[in-house]
């Protein structure tokens, strides 16, 4: 088949699936040549069981239905000859990216600046910067291209100057106790602590979180940091390890002399095993973090090795919680239904309409101030969970 006939039988399945979608027809079994087919089919197969049909586009649960439609174009893409590979999203993603070079030079700079001066023998002030370098990461996930459906949506303000601002809408804030845990971690292993982040959104938010563990290296509070990107192309915006790689190379390449110091060091940490690239299967699936243990063992265990584990974003957030409409004061580590691999916490701007560990009357509050304030992205969490058990070991 000529590249032309590849790319037409291509489309024209684009649009049978958004017809399907549209209309709400049953969704159907993949066949493509993924490992994880089996998985999805078996889901499948439950959602069947239970409902005593077959699943369909608007009847069956948004996180599934909606993890299925990235699925989809997934395998319409795996079924193709030429496209097998294609990201149909690349385009937009490095678009977000190249807009926001403003903003990235300025949070270079800084972090560039704290990371080189010698004043944080002042405890207090190393630990104003780390709630910084927290915030910054935890803003950078307004940017994402999914809840724009696909149009612009890139950070344009100065990140620095916003985050006092931002401030009251981060409605738990449990920075501090990240804090205590990890002096604590670094204090007992002698800074010899593993991080995990769970990426989200590839731009400006993966910049600050890439920040983030770079301050954290370099302030001893971390030896090692385990980075954790999609298999797929994903609600848009999501970090493939492509992504990943494209990103460096930008920054190694920039005119710019931080960016590109810094795109130069990453990669250096990647070569010398302080930063590790991982991807997995089980992120790409639409079953909730709770069921990780069974799923996906070896995951688990790999989880279970880290000091921290930051799941970025509010779909993290979704399956963290298993997207169900929880009342808002029900305790954060209730929610997470039993899915403690190792100490956690979730940066997360409210896109969606569920939120836990609330304050009794703190949603009301919310409401007053912004009627759509669970969906907007303009407010946050920062929750944080550490056993009692793991503190001690
Ligand atoms: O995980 P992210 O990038 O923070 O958000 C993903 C998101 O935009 O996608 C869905 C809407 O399509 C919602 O779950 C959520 O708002
Ligand atoms: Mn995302």
């Amino acid at each position: 088949m000529c590249g032309l006939d590849d790319f037409k039988l291509t489309v024209g399945r684009l649009s049978k699936l958004r017809y399907e979608l549209q209309t709400n027809k049953p969704m159907y079994k993949l066949t493509d040549k993924h490992a994880d087919v089996e998985l999805w089919n078996q889901y499948y197969d439950k959602e069947k069981e239970r409902n005593g049909m077959d699943p369909c586009w608007f009847t069956n649960a948004w996180l599934y239905v909606e993890c299925f439609m990235y699925r989809s174009i997934k395998e319409t893409l795996a079924l193709s000859m030429f496209l097998k590979d294609f990201d149909p999203f690349e385009e937009q993603k490095r678009s977000a990216f190249m807009s926001s070079q403003t903003p990235i030079v300025t949070l270079a700079n800084h972090l560039l600046h704290i990371v080189s001066s010698n004043e944080h023998r002042d405890a207090d002030l190393l630990e104003k910067d780390f709630r910084h370098m927290v915030e910054l990461s935890l803003w950078g996930n307004k940017n994402d291209l999914s809840i724009s459906g696909g149009s612009e949506n890139y950070q344009k303000a100065d990140p620095l100057e916003q985050l006092d601002e931002l401030q009251p809408y981060i409605l738990v804030d449990q920075i501090n106790d990240m804090w205590r845990h990890l002096k604590s971690c670094a204090n007992r292993k002698c800074g010899r602590c593993r991080i995990d982040i769970i990426l989200d959104n590839a731009g400006f938010e993966l910049f600050g979180d890439l920040c983030f563990a770079e301050f954290l290296l370099r302030m001893g509070l971390a030896s090692e940091v385990h980075l954790h990107a999609k298999a797929m192309p994903w609600f848009v915006s999501d970090t493939t390890s492509q992504d990943f790689w494209w990103t460096l190379e930008m920054l190694q390449a920039s005119n710019n002399g931080e960016l590109s110091r810094l795109g130069t060091r990453w990669h250096q940490h990647i070569k010398d095993e302080t930063f590790f690239l991982k991807q997995d299967d089980f992120w790409t699936l639409p079953h909730n973090y709770a069921e990780l243990r069974a799923m996906a063992p070896q995951l688990y265990q790999d989880l279970s090795a880290s000091d921290l584990v930051v799941f970025k974003g509010d779909l993290n957030y979704r399956k963290l919680t298993g997207d169900l409409q929880w009342p808002h004061t029900t305790p954060f580590v209730d929610a997470l239904q039993g899915f403690l691999p190792a100490p956690l916490c979730v940066l997360r701007t409210l896109k969606a309409d569920l939120v836990v560990g609330l304050q009794e009357g703190q949603d009301k509050q919310a409401e007053e101030k912004a009627s759509d304030w669970m969906v907007s992205g303009n407010f946050a969490v920062v929750q944080f969970y550490v056993d009692r058990a793991w503190e001690q070991l």
